[in-house]
């Protein structure tokens, strides 16, 4: 899914659309996709989480650069409009080659014999 995309939207949710935001937020940030990550903030719903981050570049465990990853936005005209001009600006750490979604894709889904996820 995360291959075929053209970008990402977080809606208000819980641990499940957390976890997959910051998933694909630490892609972004390796460098695996360069593709826009939305967060439509209703009623101010992250702002907590948003202040987390900001903390996170304030005690420099988040690049300021890597800050922007998250385009952000109040209503959905407004995120779609800062979507569409959104640009990458921190660099990405992981090698493509080693790196690439399709490949995360097939090892995540691949079984042992055993039927267990190997071991990487
Ligand atoms: C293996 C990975 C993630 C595993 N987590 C989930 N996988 C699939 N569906 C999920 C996961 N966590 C929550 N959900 C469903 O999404 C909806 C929203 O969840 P939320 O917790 O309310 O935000 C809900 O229908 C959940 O059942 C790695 O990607």
């Amino acid at each position: 899914m995360a291959k075929n995309a053209d970008a990402f939207i977080a809606l208000p949710g819980g641990y499940g659309t957390m976890e997959e935001l910051m998933e694909i937020i630490a892609w972004s940030q390796l460098g695996i996709h360069e593709k826009p990550v939305g967060l439509l903030n209703v009623d101010g719903y992250y702002n907590s989480l948003l202040a987390l981050f900001d903390k996170g570049v304030e005690e420099g465990f988040i690049e300021d650069s890597a800050r922007h990853i998250v385009v952000l936005a109040d209503t959905a005209e407004q995120l779609i409009n800062k979507m569409e001009e959104y640009a990458p600006v921190h660099e990405g750490v992981a090698s493509r080659q080693s790196w690439e979604v399709d490949q995360l894709v097939v090892d995540s889904a691949a079984t042992t014999s055993t039927g267990e996820p190997p071991i990487s």
